[in-house]
């Protein structure tokens, strides 16, 4: 059983922190969703699967290593592989958060395979960003129970788009974001639920 230090302990209330706020928003309901945040050693702080998100107990926040192998005896994520393969993939990554909201699910609904949000002034929100006259695309993947070829699909996506992504959306389901704080993913998240609900509206469909 590998020892948690205080970094865990203190990315475990980071993410605990977020949680309440993302479930006060209405983002995970139902136990959905998941987050995660990358410690100095390469091991990951990761939600325990199942556990209701917006109601975090230290208990149900765990440790696994760098490919997603428990290291405390319990059970992470069902969606472990594509946090890990964020972590991998980007080096300046240090939390993942997924939330379930209806603003994902409903976008995935209008648009077809990414969403282009451009043209606004919270565009700055988001790392590296400086200016409302850019854009940014969210691309949009299938839902799929089968973990390993959902994340094949991303990292696919990934190889063939070098342009920063911030994100994003399994269709019907929710939607990644990232950052190199947990505070900087949440900044994300945030950011991309407004720009959601806003192209929502003017496609003229108002949230449920
Ligand atoms: C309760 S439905 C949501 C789950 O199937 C899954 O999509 C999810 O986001 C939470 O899974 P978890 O294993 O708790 O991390
Ligand atoms: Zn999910």
């Amino acid at each position: 059983m590998t020892v948690k230090t205080d970094e865990f302990f203190r990315k475990a209330d980071q993410l605990i922190a977020a949680g309440r706020f993302i479930d006060s928003k209405g983002w995970v309901p139902a136990t959905s969703g998941n987050f995660s945040a990358k410690l100095s050693d390469g091991n990951i702080a990761i939600t325990v699967s199942g556990r209701h998100k917006g109601r975090l107990q230290a208990d149900d926040i765990m440790l696994i290593d760098s490919k997603g192998r428990s290291l405390d005896g319990k059970k992470p994520s069902a969606e472990t592989l594509l946090h890990t393969s964020i972590y991998q993939r980007f080096p300046d990554v240090q939390a993942v958060l997924h939330p379930h909201s209806i603003n994902a699910t409903l976008t995935a609904r209008l648009f077809k395979n990414e969403i282009v949000l451009k043209d606004y002034e919270l565009l700055k929100a988001f790392t590296g960003i400086n200016t409302h006259e850019t854009r940014i695309a969210i691309p949009i993947f299938g839902n799929d129970q089968d973990i390993p070829r959902l994340a094949g699909k991303v990292e696919n996506y990934l190889d063939h788009h070098t342009h920063d992504v911030y994100g994003y959306i399994i269709a019907g389901h929710g939607f990644y974001t990232w950052g190199a704080s947990v505070d900087d993913a949440l900044r994300h998240l945030e950011a991309l639920e407004f720009l959601f609900d806003v192209e929502i509206r003017l496609h003229g469909v108002t949230r449920l």
